[in-house]
């Protein structure tokens, strides 16, 4: 087991795939009257920062790790967030730690053990992997992240029961025991679970871990293949894949193989009646290649904030919350996925302005 001394402060880690209910988890948290104080962390992917503005009150307490994957660039990032929120130390009560829906939770976790500073200062308590009942199986096939997220989870929220047949739901979740024996799991919707089942779990368990993944404690860089242009100096490589982002002018590609991200924004006002017909068919057409799509939007004549998600052809929206006086109505769009057409979304986008 995981040292559980009481002045270390826990850590949760949030994992899952693109779009299985991570933020959705987080608010829940962060939304229930449990008189308890968490930082945030997010790590996301991509360059233009919506994940940090869809969790509530993200005003004080989120802190934001953007420029690439969590395992590697940013690892540094995170070691000197923690730090900089140890000398807060009694001004929270744990951290919470959202990674992208592409993470290897591994290396992430692996940093609360390798590093000495952070493994004096903080427990991690779970990895808490939230599973979408609907995408899983086939992320299962194509995304080793997915697995790894299943593997690594102490605790697994089997979400969006209601995307899916009685009989789908006993065919995930039998297929998440064979990955992963031990976890706890629960079968969720809109990632809804009594927060007691997520936070100060004491789950963690290294030697179970040490089992999976034999090279865990080993000092230096974390085990995955990066891309030819990644431009780290790793050492070895256990197999791990992992995905890369890398800034190109304005606009940010993440890709290995195949999958990227393109994100465009503008300050001009759009027009619903032209966005929404417009993101319905690029979802309808491209579903398939894209895994996921969110947004937030000013539309033309309307006060508010408009938050816009995707996962394959499912879409979402809702308003959010009024654009504050000072705030700039800048309407942000980020695609997920593989083989996009960069150039097309772009100019689809574009031209939904009023
Ligand atoms: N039908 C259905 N939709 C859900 C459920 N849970 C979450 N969603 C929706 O799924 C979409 C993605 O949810 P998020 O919580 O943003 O997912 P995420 O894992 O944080 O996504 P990334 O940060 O992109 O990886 C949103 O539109 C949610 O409203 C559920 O149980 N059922």
């Amino acid at each position: 087991m995981a040292e559980t001394g009481s002045e270390k402060i826990p850590v949760t880690v949030l994992t899952g795939y693109l779009g299985a209910g991570k933020t959705t988890l987080l608010n829940r948290i962060l939304s229930e009257p449990h008189g308890k104080k968490y930082a945030v962390i997010v790590n996301e992917f991509g360059e233009i920062g919506i994940d940090n503005d869809l969790v509530v009150g993200a005003d004080e307490e989120v802190f934001e790790m953007n420029n690439g994957c969590i395992c590697c660039t940013v690892r540094g990032d995170l070691i000197r967030i923690i730090d900089g929120l140890m000398r807060r130390k009694g001004q929270f009560d744990g951290i919470i730690l959202e990674t992208t829906g592409l993470a290897d939770p591994a290396p992430v976790a692996q940093t609360f053990f390798v590093d000495e500073e952070m493994g004096a200062r903080t427990r991690l308590d779970a990895v808490v992997t939230v599973a979408d009942a609907k995408w899983l199986n086939d992320r299962l096939k194509d995304a080793p992240e997915a697995k790894n997220q299943i593997a690594f989870a102490d605790v697994i929220l089997l979400n969006k029961t209601d995307l899916v047949s009685a009989e789908e739901l006993n065919e995930v979740e039998a297929r998440i025991r064979g990955l992963n024996p031990y976890a706890r799991l629960y079968r969720t919707q809109k990632s809804s679970i009594a927060i007691d089942k997520v936070l100060n779990q004491g789950a963690f368990e290294l030697d179970r871990i040490l089992a999976l993944e034999p090279a865990f404690l080993e000092e230096g860089e974390p085990d995955h293949v990066c891309g030819p242009d990644c431009g780290h100096d790793h050492g070895h490589d256990h197999g791990h894949h992992h995905d890369h982002g890398h800034s190109h002018g304005g606009l940010k590609h993440y890709h290995d193989e195949e999958m990227q991200s393109v994100s465009f924004s503008t300050d001009k006002p759009l027009d619903a009646d032209k966005f929404f017909p417009w993101v319905q068919d690029v979802v309808a057409t491209d579903g398939p290649s894209i895994l996921r799509s969110k947004g937030i939007l000013s539309f033309k004549d309307d006060p508010d904030r408009f938050v816009f998600q995707g996962v394959h052809m499912i879409l979402d929206g809702d308003h959010q919350r009024p654009w504050k006086p000072d705030e700039e109505r800048l309407s942000r769009i980020v695609f997920i996925g593989r083989k996009l057409d960069t150039a097309k979304l772009e100019q689809g986008f574009l031209a939904c302005v009023a």
